[in-house]
């Protein structure tokens, strides 16, 4: 595979194709013992400082303004208002010659719900953090001549696959009053005595307030009214069980019911009865839950690139992709992630790189069908995350912290990116695996809080309430926690020595290279120090990603993980 704009200045890095050159050297020319000698021995006291070296702007060593910077964000925080029902109407039909007519009120629209939906369109929560709130639309009240209200408006959140959502917390004067009516009732048949209040007078029943009296009342009439006891009604949707958890880790083909609008009320025709041919009042409509909720995208990227700040990540990204993320010679170049899409066919049909990948297909239309069984397909292309860079001590909120590292959470591969000029690559390998190690114990420690507080139930009406179940029983399951610090440390990686073409790169490497193959025997533990830890085939590829000499290894290596 041709390398995006690979023009730098010709260097000639023998180390770096080791399958054309013996590891004793013994093929290397003696015009290439003359290039490498000048370009890379750092004892040579002639031999130019990283600084000096010159090259040219091209695509892989852009001007710092040249890139794109797509309006991205990975969190927000919603208060999700779900619409009220509309008023039952209390109307009676008037027509020549009927001057008493039977009663025609319609029935209130119910109120609109507010659901969620992960598509692959999505790529950012900005929209929604930027928003704050959403409100359903509020169901219009019936009117006469048995005219019904208009139902609310619905509202779909449409979020970023891997997106995971939290509830902090809910309002439902539905569910509590639902509470109240019930032990009311269960009162009401023991004879007790009227409740009276703080100055002596008998409390107003509260149901009364769900009630409409007809306007042309006058004050005695209200009081005389005989209400009968308020219908129970079938919900058309249930709300779901608190606290909501979804993890949106694929498309889902139906949004997603968060908050469901009230029930509309009934118009006066549902109170017809042999005593009571006249009925002069309807319900009111149901008031609307509101929900605060907390949305966190983790990019769902096959190969995550973790690396110190500078180490070369956005330009090997771009040698890779057609990414124009931004490249500086500063730390924090980067300050949100970047994916790039690694093509394997040349979008031809024809592969350049084989690889297949089992995929359990989400096409079918119904969430709570069993999952499809997993089918082998063929792989045209692979996702990459470049992520800000991890300094030393992020996970004590050094530098950009370690909250970054979401991002390649849930890539199947990790590729560590190494400046071979900036160091020694052991030390600033283990140096990331510390930040990585412990920002894994963190989310796991996060994980098991959670469980606790979800094993806690606040609710009322425990266990009476069912949920729309999508994220129980389609498989959008609930994160599990693996073994300590496995469930990143358990993915396949490796090492990504890039910069190659610096001075003293070659010795770096070849120290790193021994180190890995002693963690790959099992004589050095995982620099992690997690044990269990993937450790099956520790590489490092050495590149030169300004030159993009190098990086087709890199595709290669990744895709050999992705399918293993
Ligand atoms: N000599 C040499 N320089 C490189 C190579 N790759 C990247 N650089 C330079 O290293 C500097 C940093 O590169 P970036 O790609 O921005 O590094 P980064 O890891 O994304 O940095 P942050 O976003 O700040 O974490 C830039 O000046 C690049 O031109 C390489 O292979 N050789
Ligand atoms: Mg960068």
């Amino acid at each position: 595979m041709a390398c995006r704009g690979s023009r730098g200045p010709r260097v000639f890095l023998p180390f770096l194709y080791p399958s054309i050159f013996g590891p004793n050297g013994s093929h290397i020319s003696r015009f290439n013992l003359a290039v490498h000698g000048r370009r890379h021995a750092s004892t040579d006291p002639s031999a130019p400082a990283q600084d000096d070296i010159e090259y040219a702007t091209t695509r892989l060593n852009p001007s710092p303004d040249d890139y794109s910077m797509p309006n991205f964000a990975d969190k927000a925080k919603l208060t999700l208002h779900a619409g009220p029902g509309g008023h039952g109407c209390i109307s009676f039909l008037r027509e020549a010659y009927m001057a008493d007519g039977p009663p025609n009120g319609g029935d209130g629209g119910h109120g609109g719900s507010i659901y969620i939906q992960a598509v692959h369109s999505e790529t950012s929560l900005h929209k929604l953090a930027r928003r704050k709130f959403a409100r359903a639309g509020r169901g219009k009240s019936g009117q006469g001549s048995a005219k019904g209200g208009q139902r609310g408006e619905d509202v779909i959140l449409s979020v970023p696959v891997g997106t995971v959502v939290r509830e902090i917390s809910r309002d439902d004067p539905e569910a509590v009053e639902e509470y109240l009516t019930k032990k009311r009732r269960k009162r009401r048949r023991e004879p007790v005595a009227v409740e009276m209040d703080e100055d002596g007078e008998p409390i107003e029943d509260p149901d009364r307030k769900k009630w409409i009296l007809y306007p042309g009342m006058s004050s005695s009439e209200r009081k005389r009214v005989e209400l009968p006891d308020l219908p129970i009604r079938d919900r058309l949707l249930k709300q779901p069980k608190a606290p909501v958890y979804l993890d949106l880790s694929r498309p889902t083909p139906r949004p997603i019911l968060l908050a469901a609008g009230g029930l509309g009320g009934l118009g006066n025709p549902h109170f017809v009865s042999k005593n009571l041919r006249k009925p002069m009042f309807a319900t009111r409509g149901e008031n609307a839950m509101t929900m605060e909720i907390e949305m966190e995208l983790k990019l769902l990227a096959d190969v995550g690139l973790v690396g110190l700040p500078n180490a070369g990540k956005s330009t090997l990204l771009r040698a890779v992709t057609n990414s124009r993320a931004r490249v500086g010679n500063w730390a924090f170049t980067t300050l949100q992630p970047n994916i790039g899409t690694v093509v394997l066919d040349n979008n031809k049909g024809r592969p350049v790189v084989k690889s297949f990948k089992v995929t359990a297909e989400d096409v079918s239309d119904d969430p709570w069908a069993e999952p499809a069984e997993p089918e082998l397909q063929q792989r045209t292309k692979f996702t990459i995350a470049d992520i800000p860079g991890l300094i030393e001590g992020a996970h004590l909120d050094r530098g950009l912290g370690i909250a970054f590292l979401r991002h390649v959470e849930r890539a199947g591969v990790l590729a560590f990116v190494i400046d071979l000029g900036n160091g020694n690559a052991v030390e600033a390998l283990k140096a990331l695996w510390l930040e990585v190690g412990l920002y894994a114990q963190m989310r796991e420690e996060e994980e098991q809080q959670r469980e606790r507080e979800a094993a806690i139930d606040w609710s009322a009406s425990a266990g009476e309430t069912i949920q729309s179940d999508f994220w129980t029983s389609s498989g959008v399951a609930k994160t599990t926690t693996a073994g300590a610090g496995l469930h990143i440390a358990g993915k396949p990686w490796f090492v990504v020595a890039t910069k190659g073409d610096l001075p003293g790169a070659q010795e770096n490497f070849a120290e790193l290279r021994d180190y890995l193959a002693a963690v790959t025997r099992g004589d050095e533990p995982h620099p992690s120090g997690v044990e269990g830890a993937w450790i099956k085939d520790c590489a490092a590829i050495p590149v030169s990603a300004i030159n993009g000499h190098g990086v087709d290894r890199v595709i290669h290596w990744t895709v050999g993980l992705l399918d293993g």
